[in-house]
């Protein structure tokens, strides 16, 4: 399965974010994103799962029969966003059951929901507090969690690992390298030890294009070096003439 994106542009007012961009990701490999604060990860997350227009080209699923399609549904999109929008009030118990039971004909996770809660290192205790009550990385680990048992084809991380505890962080990287046997994995970060670690393509974006990072370049001791060097750089003016 593919992920194509053909000639695709965005501008928010006079800020041009995605110029002419065509890029197709393939499934059995995890992506990273790099761009500088504001370059439009983000944003590119949100077109690809439909919460966000681009004003022209398109987005397309291809299956592995070479069939295109463009009006794909956003339940085959697992996103996890850097805010959580989880219900306050529900206990994490409670919202793992329901989105389990809400999923159970795609669900790939042999554990319940406490057993799901306490592999992501949510306690007893804390499964049966509510959902507000929660801290930042536990409500991070429970989007995560909820994402990944969902079973869907195309896995949108936007800084998935930034505010769990390192325990945690190795566990998540450990489910997300399982993810791409059968998924494609984008993730942001700009954390690019990270990047480099668990990624087996990078993928930039800079100046309104995507650009794959060289495979020397991404074995290479300079690697932090070469990234900077290659953000550092304007090309052209990113605003709309
Ligand atoms: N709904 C919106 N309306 C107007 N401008 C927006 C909107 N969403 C994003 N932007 C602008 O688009 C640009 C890209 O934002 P985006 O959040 O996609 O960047 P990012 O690469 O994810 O940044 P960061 O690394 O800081 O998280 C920013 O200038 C932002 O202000």
């Amino acid at each position: 399965m593919q992920l194509a994106l053909k000639n695709i542009n965005k501008s928010f007012d006079d800020k041009q974010l995605f110029n002419d961009v065509t890029f197709n990701f393939e499934t059995g490999k995890i992506y990273g994103l790099l761009g500088r604060n504001g370059a439009g990860k983000t944003t590119l997350f949100n077109c690809i799962a439909q919460n966000l227009s681009v004003d022209s080209g398109s987005i397309a699923i291809i299956d592995d029969a070479g069939q295109e399609n463009t009006a794909y549904e956003n339940t085959e999109i697992g996103f996890v966003t850097t805010t959580t929008h989880l219900p306050d009030f529900m206990t994490g118990l409670e919202f793992v059951h329901f989105v389990m039971d809400l999923n159970r004909e795609r669900l790939t996770t042999p554990y319940s929901a406490r057993e799901n809660l306490t592999r992501y290192g949510i306690n007893d205790s804390d499964q049966n507090k509510l959902l507000r009550d929660y801290s930042h990385g536990m409500q991070n680990k429970v989007q995560m969690l909820v994402t990944e048992v969902t079973n869907t084809p195309i896995y949108l991380l936007d800084e998935p690992l930034t505010s769990f505890d390192p325990v945690a962080a190795y566990e998540v990287k450990e489910r997300i390298r399982e993810l791409k046997s059968q998924a494609i994995v984008i993730f942001s970060t700009h954390i690019l030890e990270l990047a480099k670690e668990l990624c087996d393509e990078i993928v930039l974006l800079h100046d309104q294009k995507l650009e794959v990072l060289g495979n020397d370049k991404l074995q290479s001791q300079d690697f932090e070096k070469e990234i900077v060097t290659i953000l550092s750089e304007e090309h052209g003016n990113d605003t709309l003439s």
